[in-house]
């Protein structure tokens, strides 16, 4: 397939001078307020329809929006400032592609394309991370490593991806390449973190398949430690380069504190925490419980096995090793043996993929028969289609609220919270 010129034209009068053609924020030019008020909206006619059908009580809430500072709380509808939120986002990430001349070029792939648009900062990642990836190229360039070329297959460089830190500086670059032995990468990972000192991770993943998806399934530290810490609700959490960890951490706290509000625990609960990732959810609520002198029993299940390193490290750091586990498994399979085994769950935290979760996760989830399901989810088309069978199996939503994560765009991220009568 032949490669189309790059794109080129800047997009004069608009708030980003790329918007149009990179089509990552594609609500950019919309005032917040309009933003929240429209995805409201588009929550409501997803909702209402299913709490009509069970005659639930709950009503869809106001989405809540980032405030005009990080030490300002979530803002609805009503208050939200005019201001528009910026530097939002602490992952970025930018493909490579060879350019004309031999070097290496990184940026963002045209909306639609894989045609790279140079970006020289981008307002809504974290301060200095685009300035960071673009480095990246140069130095590529200068040490001769070659960018990884997608019609011809050869060449090395496919991907780099950058995780800020929220509340500590420091941030973990993961460098995703064709095949493992890349000459001079070790140096220009040492040369990256000689010049950015917040670097405390280099990792190399590689990824050999033909693919649009960004990581492949070998990852090596090149330079620096094994994981970067960031806080999130006073917990500590260290995450490695392939764990999951959420996009707009200022917003995850809103997120969080809603699900451990949802959970309504009391002591000694029996949590369970699927798709749990790194474990900060379980965790975080764990926390919580402690502050209010009471501890819980935490199980978390994740198909990682990087996530699940981390939870348990996670535990450790937060003092909750004595009273969590973590298994690496597939959610599904965890559940129907749990169901089997007849385990004791009082409160089930569910947050999937954006494919939601499986009808037989969600038949063993009743039998088990917690008290609460909170769950959790970044796609609320396959949480309507899970609540529905949730909904058949007996349980009530008591509260649903959406929470925007992702400012800019049309996704929400939402918060359900269910008891059994
Ligand atoms: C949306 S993330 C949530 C992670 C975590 N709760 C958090 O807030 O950071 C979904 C997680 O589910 C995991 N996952 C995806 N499919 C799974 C499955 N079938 N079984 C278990 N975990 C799965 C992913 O690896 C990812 O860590």
């Amino acid at each position: 397939m032949a490669k189309k010129p790059a794109a080129k034209h800047t997009d004069a009068g608009a708030p980003c001078p790329i918007m149009h053609s990179c089509g990552g924020c594609a609500w950019l030019g919309l005032p917040y307020r309009k933003q929240l008020a429209r995805k409201h909206t588009a929550m409501r006619e997803l909702f209402e329809p299913l709490i009509a059908q069970f005659d639930w009580d709950a009503q869809v809430e106001p989405v809540l929006g980032m405030g005009a500072s990080r030490e300002s709380g979530p803002v609805t509808v009503a208050d939200a400032p005019l201001a528009s939120p910026r530097a939002l986002r602490h992952k970025a990430a930018t493909p490579f592609a060879p350019a004309a001349d031999g070097s290496v070029r990184g940026g963002f792939f045209a909306r639609g394309t894989h045609d790279i648009v140079d970006c020289p900062a981008c307002a809504v990642e974290a301060p200095g991370a685009r300035e960071l990836l673009n480095d990246v190229a140069h130095l590529a360039t200068e040490l001769g490593i070659p960018a990884y070329d997608e019609d011809r297959r050869c060449g090395q460089l496919r991907y780099a991806v950058l995780r800020c830190g929220w509340r500590t500086d420091e941030s973990m670059l993961t460098i995703v390449t064709r095949s493992l032995e890349v000459e001079r990468l070790d140096e220009l990972a040492h040369r990256l973190i000689e010049s950015h000192p917040e670097l405390v991770t280099v990792a190399q993943n590689v990824n050999p398949r033909v693919t649009n998806a960004i990581l492949g399934g070998q990852t090596r530290i090149l330079a620096g430690r094994e994981r970067m810490t960031d806080r999130l609700l006073d917990c500590t959490f260290e995450i490695s380069p392939v764990s999951f960890y959420q996009v707009n951490p200022q917003q995850t706290e809103v997120l969080y504190q809603l699900a451990i509000d949802g959970m309504d625990l009391a002591g000694s609960d029996a949590v369970l925490d699927t798709y749990c990732g790194s474990g900060t959810i379980g965790l975080a609520a764990a926390a919580a419980a402690r502050k209010q002198g009471f501890d819980i029993a935490l199980t978390g299940v994740e198909r990682n096995p990087e996530g699940v390193r981390d939870a348990v490290r996670n535990a450790e750091l937060n003092d909750l090793d004595g009273t969590s586990s973590f298994i690496a498994r597939d959610a599904t399979e965890y559940m129907l043996e749990a169901a089997r085994r007849g385990d004791h769950v009082d409160v089930l935290v569910m947050d999937p993929p954006r494919a939601g979760s499986t009808p037989e996760f969600l038949d063993a989830s009743s039998s088990l028969a917690p008290r609460r399901i909170v769950y959790i989810s970044c796609n609320p088309h396959t949480q309507v289609r899970d609540l529905k069978h949730l909904g058949r199996a007996g349980y009530r939503l008591e509260r649903l609220t959406p929470v925007d994560l992702f400012p800019h765009t049309e996704h929400v991220e939402t918060v359900a919270v269910l008891t059994r009568p």
